[in-house]
């Protein structure tokens, strides 16, 4: 492989000139393609005011779609294929040379200028390596300073005098400072995220990974590349991001655009349960059994146990006649509907019609010739309608789990043989609520309304769902993920030892069982992008104790100097002493504490003068510090990070090993250096 930089004299000839030339071509057409948009008149298509409305908001995503944003290159790489591959590999593409960028572009001719990184064309720039060129003679990766082209970097792949070496491009990326929210790393896909990313629509795909390895990346790449592969499908059925919290959401929302793709929705678990106001908290017990994937079954007993068997026959009075439906036949239908394999809803909305088939069986063995209109009616008579009512009422989701938590012998009938009775005193609620708008519920609680909602109504699923810090989730949330990509597909991130959770994920087949996946591939990452060799090993000792199955991270970064672990007789001025060292650097800047620490660091941080912000809320080059509660830690990176007291990290956790898990996650959030400063004792397995 070879670097070459920019040479500032302009040398028409000179390989560097020559890609600028395609680049400022390039964007003079992506110009004209936005201009083409921006000048369609609407009013000639449609005189309809709505569809009117639906087209520009089209026209607008699309012009959005179509903008030249200067700090991002329209293109990042080259491939010069030995032979020409195909026009069905790329759109409109022919010949034998490709610029691969965000987005496709063409000329006004329609020949591509750049194509798209998600086309099969583009496959090899990821892919290809000298054990397997893939037909590539030359892979060129481009380097840009500010929005200049300035630099390249050539892999003759199929050259075996050329020594295989790592791209100092790649190196640069991955080592560059960080700022602002998350971005793409579009241009330095490696293989085995690659093929995590292009993995088909049809199955759902399992990553275990170590703290920065990219998981969440492979996540959203994997979404815009679907979006691409399967446009219309997915436009159709929608596609979600699920994270843990709204800071990290917040901290992932500008990559899915930066890629063209506008409309993936995001959402915590929380938030696709909200069926209720969550005004409590459970203890950690409660939540575990409420959290269990038992307390499913609890939930179909009791939301089938409203039907009620008839014991009288129906009579329907229509006109002179009546007609008599007897107990027996009754009963034989509501046994055939709960048998069968629908929602209770479902059931009870077919059982008016299925009672008055019976009542027109009844009328046409006495001669009558009734029609669809007679049946309907049937089905709308009175007497019908109160034997439904009485046979198949309504079921109010949140008011049955109401009921299964403030009465115990209600939870005993539906429980037995499921929950043990201490379990099932554990749920109840001390003082029963009186109602659904009154009563605490928690977050596990709206978890239980929401299985409870699909057992009466089946859940609307989408194409594609993406769930991020997937070991933190219980199994009853599992299920309600499961429920939204039930005919669909996902993909599911996380990493065993980050587990911070009391129903933390233990083994990703258990887990992709309660999600209705276990038919999904997992797959593991182990090359680290984010955290210095130094520090994931420091962080690493604690493995053993917290994730014993589990290999260390094999970082790709070698910052020496980066970790330092100090202790202070003054931790409070100590620890405004490392944030200012640490602002000396560039990027943004993390300070890591326990919970209870935050309202004490607060106040240090606001006496010495020095502001912060929350998480979530974006770091700029002007305001770079981050106060972080280690809970919100959590998926998120920082250039340097301050971690205050391990040991009170660990302490803030019910037990030592989620302590230890959480310091683990504290510890591996810095991306190029670590301060760890500590009054107290270091936790033995740090040491
Ligand atoms: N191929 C790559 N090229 C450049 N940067 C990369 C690459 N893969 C990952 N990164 C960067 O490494 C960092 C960590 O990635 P990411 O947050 O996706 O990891 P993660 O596995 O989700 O971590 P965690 O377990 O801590 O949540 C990010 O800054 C990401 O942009």
């Amino acid at each position: 492989m070879s670097t070459h930089d920019h040479d500032p004299d302009h040398d028409p000839e000179d390989p560097l000139s020559r890609e600028r030339a395609h680049l400022s071509e390039s964007r003079a057409a992506l110009r004209a393609m936005r201009e083409d948009v921006e000048n369609l008149d609407i009013k000639d298509v449609t005189a309809n005011w709505v569809n009117a409305a639906v087209l520009q908001r089209q026209i607008d995503d699309r012009i959005k779609a179509l903008a030249d944003l200067s700090h991002t290159p329209l293109f990042f790489g080259r491939l010069d294929y030995l032979h020409a591959p195909g026009a069905e590999l790329a759109e409109g593409a022919e010949g034998e040379r490709f610029y691969i960028g965000r987005r496709h572009v063409h000329d006004a001719e329609g020949d591509p200028m750049v194509i798209d990184w998600r086309a099969p064309v583009s496959q090899p720039f990821y892919r290809a390596s000298k054990k397997d060129p893939q037909d590539i003679g030359l892979r060129r990766r481009f380097g840009y300073t500010g929005g200049d082209l300035t630099a390249y970097e050539d892999e003759h792949l199929t050259d075996p005098a050329e020594a295989a070496t790592t791209s100092k491009l790649l190196q640069a990326e991955i080592e560059r400072p960080r700022v602002g929210p998350m971005r793409d790393i579009v241009a330095t896909i490696q293989p085995e995220q690659d093929e995590i990313v292009r993995s088909g629509l049809g199955g759902s795909v399992c990553v275990q990974g170590g703290p920065g390895t990219g998981k969440t990346a492979v996540g959203l790449h994997r979404v815009a590349y679907l979006l691409y592969a399967h446009r219309e499908r997915l436009a159709r059925t929608g596609t979600l991001v699920i994270g843990p919290n709204a800071s990290f959401l917040h901290y992932i929302e500008q990559v899915l655009p930066a890629l063209g793709e506008l409309e993936v929705k995001q959402a915590t678990v929380d938030d696709l349960v909200a069926h209720v106001e969550v005004k409590g908290a459970d203890d950690a017990p409660a939540a575990i059994v409420k959290g269990d994937a038992r307390m499913a079954e609890v939930l179909r007993r009791a939301v089938r146990s409203h039907v009620t068997i008839p014991t009288e026959p129906l009579v329907v009075v229509r006109g002179s006649r009546r007609w008599r439906v007897p107990a027996y036949e009754l009963e034989e239908i509501v046994r055939e509907l709960q048998e069968r394999d629908i929602r209770y809803g479902a059931a009870r909305d077919a059982l008016p019609q299925r009672i008055a088939h019976t009542v027109l069986v009844r009328m046409e063995q006495a001669g009558e010739a009734p029609d669809d209109r007679v049946q309907d009616a049937v089905a709308r008579n009175t007497a019908v309608k109160a034997a439904v009512k009485a046979i198949w009422p309504p079921v109010d989701p949140a008011k049955l789990v109401l009921r299964l938590l403030s009465d115990p012998d209600f939870l005993a009938e539906h429980a037995e043989d499921v929950l043990t009775p201490d379990e099932q005193k554990t749920i109840l609620w001390a003082k029963p609520a009186r109602s659904v708008k009154s009563a605490k519920w928690s977050a596990a609680d709206a978890v239980l309304i929401d299985e409870a909602n699909d057992l009466v109504a089946r859940t609307h699923s989408l194409g594609h769902v993406v769930i991020d810090e997937a070991q933190d989730l219980s199994p009853m949330q599992y299920r309600a993920v499961g429920r939204r990509c039930s005919t669909g597909s996902a993909t599911v991130l996380g990493d065993l030892a980050q587990g911070t959770t009391p129903w933390a994920t233990a083994s990703w087949d258990e887990a992709l069982r309660h999600l209705g996946k276990a038919d999904a591939v997992v797959e593991e990452l182990t090359a680290g992008f984010r955290v210095p060799r130094e520090v994931i090993a420091y962080a690493s000792r604690l493995l053993p104790s917290i994730s014993p199955g589990l290999a260390p991270v094999e970082s790709v970064r070698e910052t020496p100097g980066s970790l330092d672990v100090r202790l202070s007789t003054d931790l409070d001025a100590d620890v405004i002493a490392a944030c200012r060292e640490s602002l000396e650097h560039e990027g943004s800047i993390g300070l890591i504490a326990a919970d209870a620490r935050i309202p004490a660091l607060a106040e240090a941080l606001m006496a010495a003068g020095l502001p912060f912000l929350a998480p979530g809320e974006e770091t700029t080059t002007e305001s770079r510090l981050t106060l972080v509660p280690a809970s919100l830690a959590k998926g998120l990176e920082y250039d340097y990070v301050v971690l205050d007291e391990p040991a009170a990290v660990v302490d803030g956790e019910p037990d030592e090993r989620t302590g230890l898990r959480r310091l683990y996650v504290a510890l591996t959030r810095a991306v190029s250096g670590l301060t760890v400063l500590h009054a107290a004792k270091l936790p033995d397995q740090l040491t």
